[in-house]
């Protein structure tokens, strides 16, 4: 794989933010089922806005024409021929105007909340199953890069932080650009002059909110991220809870924790200390416009229009003015809350979208076939592989026919479990090709090609849920008799029915309830009840005790009669028996042959076998000398990644 399309953190973190206009394209992505509760929504916001307009301006004309006589009764957008002429009809329709304004108001807020709130909602539980599902299918580079409390945290808290977003703060800031709007173009109409002192509140925090949209933008960005390693932090102590208590570290991680969550604290702080400038200062520029529009427009009455200013001002127009004004205070200084949570929200869709715009490799070919009824012909043609751009396997050959079983045995960081992550297209080969029945496994697809394969490894996933849920899982509709022949054949069927609730037996988030060798012929069953052309055992039975590896040792020999098998162990008598045995070291592959060939060529394997028959003193030197040279560099390379 080349460095730059390596998914790596810096590749993942510069493709983030990389994506332009992320709420824009969420919207297009997400919004498409709901848009019309969206479009309904921001139309009773509108409405219900202007609506609330309605009672000051009533208010002003009110007083000018009912109570002072002073100016003719005039709505703005009302034709004079709907409008009453005496002045107790006039009063009347007033007070009706006002309450039809008020009622009508109420009733848009109703249905601007629900549909807001539908489509926002809505607009969360699309994101998070759509980034759930692309999540899956990402590359296996993608999950070695990123921690699972990472994962965790974009699909909780950052598709929550959109749904607060939406749900409100959208509304509100449709409802404040409403009510700038309509206040402006009714001062406006009501006088202009005063309208141009009172209105400059807006550019002036039009300007402010930018300086502080620049600054918070990369602020909320870090909070962000410092959620996901707190995040992955916790996931990754409570997973290891054990491990804690058995090596007494817990003051050791009280204090890693400590760590991660005053740098979460820190940056909240930091975006907090900026906001508490932005907000009240905008309370003051709107504050300022208020006190401005009272001072000019009572000077304007008491004393003629002040300084360049002309014309005549009514009481009941400064009425108005002033109650716009106020009215403008509070959501403007509502601003700083509608920025912060914009902020936060792009934070969160550009690492929804980062996520779900990843780059995957290992895809089905556009002419990419089934593998049908498999045989298990395996052949491996110098195949090169590195996870990086360190190389981990070179030139690797094998051949296997159906049925055979290979062993694959040699030291530890060897690449004998990479050799089946290939096989099983995990990864892709850099050079080379494998070919299952013929058929190279890039053109076959990915479902066919893994539901031919039964691996089981050395600690076996198991899900929360019955033992039978657990070993029907991907073949749901198998029926109890094929689950128990299955658990009978992997040596599992008595110990089943010897749980308190037999096959129904709760067992506990990951199995817990059970025991290592419990877990193991569990997940032997599993893959049994799968009928797969080729099984691979990684370590299978390393876990266990001699009693319950004899019996696992069993299941998978009956197993290996009819399949194609490839057994990874660092126990050599688990392979003994072995079609052919392929020893590798250092990524290829050094020996191969029966037990007896490898024996009687006294290389790498007769030694591993001397020294697990304890003929310790036997071993040549310079077998022991490479021994501890491995292990050596073993420490070096566990130091350089920590
Ligand atoms: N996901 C990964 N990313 C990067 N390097 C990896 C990854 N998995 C394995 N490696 C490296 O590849 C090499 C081969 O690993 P592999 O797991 O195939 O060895 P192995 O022979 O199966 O070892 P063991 O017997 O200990 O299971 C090791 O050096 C290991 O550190």
């Amino acid at each position: 794989m080349s460095s730059d399309t390596e998914i790596d953190l810096e590749y993942i973190r510069r493709h983030r933010e990389e994506i332009d206009h992320p709420l824009f394209q969420l919207f297009m992505r997400f919004g498409h089922g709901t848009r019309r509760w969206f479009i309904v929504g921001i139309l009773a916001s509108i409405c219900s806005r202007f609506l609330s307009l309605v009672p000051p301006v009533i208010l002003g004309v009110a007083i000018d024409s009912i109570f002072r006589d002073d100016t003719a009764f005039e709505l703005p957008f009302v034709p004079a021929s709907w409008l009453p002429d005496t002045t107790m009809e006039q009063f009347w329709f007033a007070i009706a105007a006002m309450g039809i304004a008020m009622v009508g108001q109420a009733v848009l807020i109703f249905v601007r909340a629900s549909s807001l709130n539908l489509f926002s909602h809505r607009v969360k539980h699309e994101a998070r199953t759509a980034t759930y599902k692309q999540m899956q299918r990402l590359d296996m580079d993608f999950f070695n890069e990123v921690q699972t409390g990472e994962l965790i945290s974009i699909l909780s808290n950052d598709t929550n932080r959109l749904e607060q977003f939406l749900d409100s703060m959208m509304g509100e800031a449709i409802q404040l650009a409403v009510l700038m709007g309509g206040t402006a173009v009714i001062l406006l109409w009501m006088n202009k002059q005063l309208a141009a002192v009172t209105l400059l509140v807006i550019p002036l925090s039009a300007v402010f909110t930018y300086w502080y949209m620049r600054l918070a933008e990369e602020r909320y960005t870090d909070i962000r991220e410092s959620v996901g390693e707190l995040n992955s932090r916790l996931e990754n102590n409570l997973n290891g809870i054990q491990v804690i208590k058995a090596s007494v570290t817990e003051d050791y991680e009280d204090q890693r924790v400590e760590d991660h969550s005053y740098k979460y604290f820190r940056l909240d702080w930091l975006a907090l200390r900026l906001s508490f400038i932005y907000r009240p200062g905008l309370r003051v520029l709107t504050s300022l416009s208020f006190i401005t529009t009272f001072i000019v427009g009572g000077v304007w009455i008491l004393d003629g229009p002040p300084g360049p200013l002309t014309g005549d001002l009514t009481v009941g127009s400064l009425v108005t003015f002033l109650l716009l004004t106020q009215r403008l205070v509070n959501p403007l200084a509502q601003m700083g809350n509608i920025v912060e949570r914009y902020e936060d929200a792009k934070a969160s869709t550009k690492r929804i979208l980062g996520l779900m715009s990843l780059p995957v490799h290992i895809l089905d070919a556009p002419d990419a076939v089934e593998l049908e009824d498999a045989e298990g012909d395996v052949k491996y043609d110098d195949v090169t592989f590195g996870y990086g751009k360190e190389i981990v396997l070179e030139d690797i050959d094998i051949d296997v026919e159906p049925g055979e079983t290979v062993g694959l045995v040699g030291p530890t960081g060897a690449g004998k479990t990479t050799v089946v992550k290939l096989l099983l297209r995990l990864y892709d080969v850099d050079e080379g090709t494998i070919h299952i029945d013929d058929l190279d496994i890039r053109d076959v697809t990915l479902s066919s090609l893994r539901g031919a394969m039964g691996y089981v490894g050395q600690d076996n996933f198991l899900f929360d849920g019955t033992v039978e849920e657990n070993i029907k899982y991907g073949q749901f509709d198998a029926d109890r008799e094929a689950v128990i022949e299955a658990c009978k054949r992997a040596e599992a069927h008595e110990f089943i029915a010897n749980l308190p609730e037999g096959y129904d037996t709760d067992i506990g988030e990951r199995g817990v309830k059970l025991s290592g060798g419990q877990r193991q012929r569990i997940a032997i069953a599993r893959t049994i009840l799968q009928r797969p052309a080729i099984m691979i055992f990684d370590e299978a039975t390393s876990a266990v005790d001699t009693e319950t590896e004899m019996l696992i040792q069993r299941s998978i020999n009956e197993l290996a009669a009819d399949r194609t098998t490839f057994i990874i162990a660092h126990r050599l008598s688990t392979v003994r028996e072995a079609d052919t045995i392929l020893v590798v070291e250092d990524g290829r592959i050094v020996e191969r042959g029966t037990h007896q060939e490898l024996l009687e060529n006294n290389g790498l394997y007769a030694n591993l076998w001397r020294v697990q028959a304890g003929e310790i003193e036997s071993l040549p030197e310079e077998f022991v000398e490479q021994a501890s040279e491995r292990v050596a560099q073993q420490a070096l390379d566990a130091s350089d990644e920590d």
